[in-house]
């Protein structure tokens, strides 16, 4: 492990209903890099990132942030560094979309403290990065599930990480916004560690992937080191082959076989 790592996991396990879900898995953001993670259906990611944010007590091993246990830090601490984007996140229908981004300002007040010009520059920033600053008081149960996932980014932005999770933020987005929501979290030049479904995607947009399959990491490196055939017919059961893309980026082909409906 070198010095330059902000969040990492060593040796964590965590079993559900006696099954082990995530089996040992050590690895380590770098600062202000992404880091993909990718992995089929149930391999673990989500449960991984509750981990790494502390949702989640590992039964054994231990997650750090600049190599201190975070099981030991205060909650208002981990939340004034950390933020995680869920998959699914619910919210209150009652809210409007100012009040959701308002949320993330909560770390960084004190109990009885007004909310201030910082809080609210921060909330208006967000709201302008994520493309909604004209959306401040639409009701939260208004808008389109891809609206929703560019809200609850603004909140994790509005809450000023230093440390960024997200699970599949690119889910209900279409293909523009995946592009602008991705190119947004590069721009941010936060630590990130992120799930992402789209093996394209990962390519484009993470320093390092890390794939998960069966609660293991079974490789984690450049994407061009990372994507081989060999490794995606091994975790994902599907045949592909790897051309050079747009800027030297790694680009996955899907080899379908029409007759067969399936590309194996
Ligand atoms: N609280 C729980 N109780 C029982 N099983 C659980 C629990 N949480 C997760 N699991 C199981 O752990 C496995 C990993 O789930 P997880 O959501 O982490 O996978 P994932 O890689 O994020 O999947 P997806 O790509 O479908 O979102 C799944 O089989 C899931 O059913």
């Amino acid at each position: 492990m070198t010095d330059a790592v902000t969040l990492a996991a060593h040796d964590v396990r965590w079993e559900a209903d006696g099954r082990m879900i995530i089996d040992g898995v050590t690895l380590a953001a770098e600062p202000n890099r992404i880091l993909g993670l990718i992995g089929p259906n149930g391999s673990g990611k989500s449960s991984l990132l509750r981990l790494l944010c502390r949702l989640r007590k590992v039964a054994s091993g231990v997650v750090t942030l600049d190599g201190a246990d975070i099981a030991g830090l205060p909650r208002r601490d981990l939340a004034r560094r950390l933020a995680f984007v869920e998959q699914q996140a619910t919210t209150d229908v009652h809210l409007t979309v100012c009040d959701v981004v308002r949320l993330g300002r909560t770390p960084h007040r004190s109990a009885f403290a007004s909310w201030n010009a910082a809080d609210e520059q921060a909330v208006e920033a967000a709201l302008t990065r994520v493309g909604l600053a004209e959306r401040h008081h639409q009701p939260w149960h208004t808008l389109s599930g891809g609206e929703r996932q560019r809200v609850h980014i603004a909140r994790a932005l509005a809450q000023d990480p230093r440390e960024l999770i997200l699970d599949e933020p690119t889910n209900h987005l279409d293909i523009r916004h995946q592009l602008s929501i991705l190119a947004l979290i590069r721009r941010l030049g936060l630590t990130c560690i992120v799930a992402l479904h789209d093996l394209n995607l990962a390519s484009l947009f993470c320093d390092r992937i890390g794939v998960l399959h069966e609660g293991r990491l079974v490789a984690c490196g450049a994407p061009a080191k990372v994507l081989t055939p060999e490794l995606i017919r091994r975790v994902f059961e599907v045949e592909v082959r790897i051309c050079e893309g747009t800027g030297g980026h790694r680009h996955v082909e899907y080899v379908v076989d029409h007759q067969q409906g399936d590309s194996r």
